[in-house]
């Protein structure tokens, strides 16, 4: 059953709500990180976190997840059901953490770091082999479990990482820059383990800089910039509110090129490719009134593709103000 907000009774809405904050705010000395931001995650969904070094994402992280305080004029916070102010110590047995600092010890073995967790949480001998055993195996770790964790690859390390924060079995999982610095391939294979923790349920709040990732994972983005949340929607929410969409209507035939481009003056024609450009939003509507004017222009092309504009182009549109020239290099060259 889907829930929507305006009709559910205030109980089910907060009991679907993995994470949500109301003027959530910090600052440090007179510098304003968050200025009174609003967030809300559903259970079991993947939300993404945005912005340019400095914006304010890690902040945001920690102070969901208990590691900092907010500031004292902040609303309402709630994760996992409870109240920060009043239940930290309830957030904290709900949820996991992987910071952009490994909490990986390298000077002992994967299966080491595991079973450390494993105590940490209480668990069993028994019960805390077996769990790191089944997480080794499933992130593909089984094999290097017995060799110190200093010799692990940087994608070996995060799926070790990422692995001890499930050792507790966590409902909602903060992940604050999980594929950063990792190669392509480490990369896929991480988008993979959080689809697969969506899969099961898990919430998953990561921060990014890499805006192909929040559109590859994220079924909501919020961009966040001077302390404010710029722009929130899905991914393709946000590609239409930048101009520079499109609809392309191409032909194959110049004939019915030129005679469609006689009709439809109102759209840019690109000869060579025996293509025209009309500006849309892509949204349905639009697609509807386009489609509607060529069938009344009588005119029939081989090929229709909307183009939104991509991610990169929102950010760049939402954070230019702000952004130093540096943020033009990917972070670990920038660091
Ligand atoms: N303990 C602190 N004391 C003072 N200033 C801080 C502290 N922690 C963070 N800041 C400042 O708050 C701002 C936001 O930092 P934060 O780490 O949250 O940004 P971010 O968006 O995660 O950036 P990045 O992508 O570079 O990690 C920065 O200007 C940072 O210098």
């Amino acid at each position: 059953m889907t829930v929507t907000r305006a009709s559910a009774p205030r109980a089910v809405q907060a009991a679907t709500q993995a994470i949500s904050a109301t003027g959530l705010r910090k600052s440090y000395g007179d510098k304003t990180v968050l200025d009174g931001i609003d967030l809300t995650v559903p259970a079991g969904t993947v939300f993404a976190l945005l912005g340019p070094n400095g914006a304010g994402k890690t902040t945001a992280v920690k102070i969901l997840s208990t590691l900092i305080t907010p500031g004292a004029d902040s609303g309402e916070i709630r994760v996992g059901g409870h109240d920060l102010a009043t239940d930290p110590q309830a957030i904290r047995a709900a949820i996991g953490v992987t910071g952009q600092f490994s909490a990986v010890d390298g000077l002992i073995t994967g299966e080491e770091n595991m079973l450390l967790m494993a105590d940490l949480h209480h668990l069993s001998k028994r019960e805390g082999r077996r769990v790191a055993a089944e997480l080794l195996e499933r992130f593909d770790l089984a094999e290097a479990a017995k060799k110190p964790a200093s010799t692990y690859s940087g994608g070996m390390k995060r799926r070790l990482d990422i692995a001890m924060t499930l050792v507790g079995g966590p409902r909602i999982i903060f992940l604050d820059e999980p594929t950063t610095g990792l190669d392509p391939r480490s990369r896929h294979t991480m988008w993979g383990i959080i689809r697969e923790l969506v899969a099961d349920g898990v919430t998953v709040f990561l921060t990014t800089q890499y805006l192909e990732e929040a559109d590859e994972l994220a079924d909501r983005i919020a961009v966040l910039n001077d302390g404010k949340i710029a722009a929130e929607g899905s991914a393709e929410e946000l590609k239409r509110i930048v101009p520079g969409g499109h609809v392309k209507l191409r032909f194959t035939d110049p004939d019915a090129y030129r005679s469609a481009a006689s009709t439809l003056r109102e759209a840019a024609p690109d000869e060579e490719a025996l293509a025209l450009r009309i500006p849309s939003d892509g949204s349905q509507r639009e697609l509807r009134s386009i489609l509607d004017w060529l069938d009344s222009a009588g005119v029939e092309a081989d090929e229709l593709t909307v183009h939104t504009p991509d991610l990169d182009d929102v950010f760049f549109a939402l954070t230019a103000s702000t952004v130093p020239a540096q943020n033009d290099q990917p972070k670990e060259n920038a660091r």
